[in-house]
């Protein structure tokens, strides 16, 4: 009976990060976490913000005292070697971060980032003890074509589906349709509510109820605090990958406090 319960009950975290992306000198990071960890409401979300590589290790000196978790916005497959400009899971591990982002759209659309390099990152990520937040969702085309479900199961499928099972206490997903990123055109509550059910389903067929439960389903695209709430209380929403709103820390903090 106790069981019944722990698997009808959401165990997962929830969790709110902000994805700074190419934004803000030392300076205004240094502000903007000030700001942020002064104004941070009590709650019982995980709270993530993601600046750029060269304020990391600031950041996280700043934040030793703050339950507010640094994580990066990216990093590299290799272990170590030659690949100029890159930075590895190492490097991160040793300046004290242990969550990274992988597969963002912008990184799939820009840098050239194939289904393929994301499973090896994720892959090496894991390796090392880290957690990964796996980004991933279709693009205006594929929502215009009704075929925004086959792609992003067979993205989760290439990236993710050939993991021990084990390995998915470490994976937060975030699902981001690309049509909806920087746009300020959102999914509808509705619309991420469906996407996120399907998601836990395909978890659920590849794996097993289990996993599909626990694992926390982030929404990216356009949240600001207008429409947070609403996102939020839809059953399957775990939370928010936040772009441009997590750069101003009072619509970041609105949006922790819509949770
Ligand atoms: O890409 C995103 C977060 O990773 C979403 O960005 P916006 O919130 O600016 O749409």
């Amino acid at each position: 009976m106790q069981e019944e319960n722990l698997n009808t009950q959401k165990m997962r975290s929830k969790i709110v990060a902000g994805n700074w992306k190419m934004n803000k000198n030392s300076a205004e990071t240094e502000a903007l976490l000030t700001e942020l960890a002064a104004k941070l409401p009590d709650t019982q979300a995980e709270v993530m913000v993601a600046p750029t590589f060269v304020n990391l290790q600031s950041a996280v000196k700043q934040l030793e005292s703050s339950t507010i978790e640094v994580i990066a916005q990216n990093m590299h497959f290799g272990e170590s070697g030659a690949y100029t400009g890159e930075i590895s899971a190492d490097m991160l591990l040793d300046i004290g971060i242990d969550t990274v982002i992988i597969g963002h759209s912008e990184r799939r659309a820009y840098f050239g980032e194939t289904d393929e390099i994301l499973a090896k990152k994720v892959k090496t990520a894991l390796k090392k003890n880290m957690r990964v937040m796996f980004c991933f969702g279709e693009e205006l085309d594929d929502r215009k074509s009704e075929n925004h479900f086959n792609v992003v199961e067979t993205q989760l499928k290439n990236a993710l589906f050939s993991l021990d099972a084990s390995a998915w206490t470490s994976i937060i997903l975030a699902y981001e349709p690309v049509w909806a990123i920087g746009t300020g055109e959102t999914a509808s509550p509705e619309q991420a509510q469906e996407m996120h059910a399907f998601i836990r389903k395909t978890i659920t067929d590849a794996y097993d109820t289990s996993i599909a439960t626990n694992v926390s389903i982030l929404y990216g695209g356009s949240v600001k605090p207008a429409n947070a709430e609403e996102i939020f209380s839809k059953p399957d929403v775990d939370g928010g990958l936040i772009g441009g709103a997590s750069l101003v820390a009072d619509d970041f903090v609105a949006i922790i406090e819509a949770i």
